[in-house]
């Protein structure tokens, strides 16, 4: 048997050959970058990448081996790849400045909504404009009706509101800032009315969720709504002391409703992310929150290489998420944020790799993060 310095040894040099060929390797992946530049091709070229695979694998001698090698060819080219993006010219970003002047703001639901309180926190007094639907605030900014839109993205308790998810990406825009709010519930109640006389309640499905300890201990029955302060003003005008509604103090103030009991919602840290969303992209100097979006070969560690990237250019991912392609069953998008401004050198190349390594890329946004 071998000993092991004679093993060490023997490694020593297979791995001196093994970095002079990589190094040669390398070079050749430098020259094509330059080919494709010219020629507008894309860095990553699948049919060649089978190609290198299954040429490399006849000529493997010891078949135990085929798996490893597979490997070792695949991640070559991962790093091949990462190199090419490193070397592209910087495609310049579109970015368009922010505007706070004579704008006009839409949001869903009615004023007193928690989409309402969101958008006089981000903007101050601002000219606005409610709608009906998430859909419809979309669709607003498309037609120009409004300059920006605000909708919420996720709350702390409950989890993401997977439509605008969804939207941000059929839509193609991009969000240009974030606000978070905290949620308090109230049980509300027409004038003069106490917490005894309560016997039904009003609200959006998450209000009733946020607050289903309290509705559960006092045998108040739970009613679906298509808003919370659309929920008060129907109570309001029912005018019926067995009813009552779950909503906002400012709900309760706009709608003439008695706050029967204050801050009953489940978790006192319950917060809702709500996103300001634009048809540019911007990027002031102090946003800290990058968002993407992307969808992924089914590849033996296609997400692992994304998130590698991120770690190897030391930047913090704060948030994964995925979403269902529609129309491409068990196909996902997957949305992911992360710390950083375009203005930063690692992020800029961390983004340039992405781009390579992912199917479909979408920078979403670099924001600033409000009421964090
Ligand atoms: O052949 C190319 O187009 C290359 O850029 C080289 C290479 C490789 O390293 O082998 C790298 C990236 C492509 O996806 C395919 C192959």
């Amino acid at each position: 048997m071998k000993d092991l310095k004679t093993c060490r040894q023997e490694i020593d040099e297979i791995d001196a050959e093994l970095i002079r060929l990589f190094e040669k390797r390398m070079a050749v992946s430098r020259d094509v970058v330059k080919y494709k530049v010219e020629h507008g091709m894309k860095i990553f070229q699948k049919e060649r990448e089978k190609e290198v695979i299954n040429k490399n694998l006849a000529r493997v001698k010891n078949k135990g081996l085929l798996n490893y090698i597979k490997n070792f060819i695949t991640n070559n080219m991962n790093i091949s790849r990462a190199y090419q993006a490193s070397l592209m010219p910087n495609s310049p970003l579109k970015i368009a400045q922010p505007r706070r002047e004579g704008i006009k703001v839409g949001y869903q639901g009615v004023p007193g909504s928690f989409s309402y309180q969101a958008t006089k926190k981000y903007f101050g007094e601002v000219n606005n404009q409610n709608y009906e639907r998430f859909e419809d605030v979309f669709e607003a900014l498309k037609k120009n009706e409004i300059d920006y839109g605000v909708v919420p993205l996720e709350n702390s308790s409950t989890g993401a509101i997977n439509d605008n998810y969804d939207f941000i990406t059929q839509y193609e825009f991009f969000i240009v800032g974030e606000q978070q709010l905290y949620i308090s519930q109230n049980l509300l109640g027409v004038k003069g009315a106490k917490i005894e006389d309560v016997k039904d309640v009003y609200s959006h499905p998450q209000g009733l969720l946020q607050t289903s300890k309290f509705l559960d201990e006092h045998h108040i029955g739970k009613h679906r709504y298509r808003n919370t302060a659309v929920a008060a003003k129907f109570v309001a005008e029912l005018n019926d002391p067995t009813v009552g509604a779950i909503a906002s103090s400012e709900a309760a103030e706009l709608y003439g409703l008695d706050i029967l009991a204050p801050g009953i919602e489940n978790d006192k840290s319950n917060h809702t992310r709500f996103i300001v969303i634009g048809r540019e992209l911007e990027a002031p100097i102090d946003a800290e929150r990058i968002s993407m979006a992307f969808t992924l070969r089914h590849e033996v560690g296609s997400l692992f290489e994304v998130m590698r990237i991120i770690k190897d250019h030391f930047i913090n991912m704060a948030r994964i998420e995925s979403r269902p392609l529609p129309g491409n069953p068990w196909e996902y998008c997957f949305y992911v944020d992360i710390d950083g401004n375009l203005g930063d050198y690692n992020v800029l190349a961390a983004l340039q790799e992405l781009k390579v390594s992912t199917d479909q890329f979408r920078l979403l946004g670099n924001y600033e993060r409000k009421g964090v």
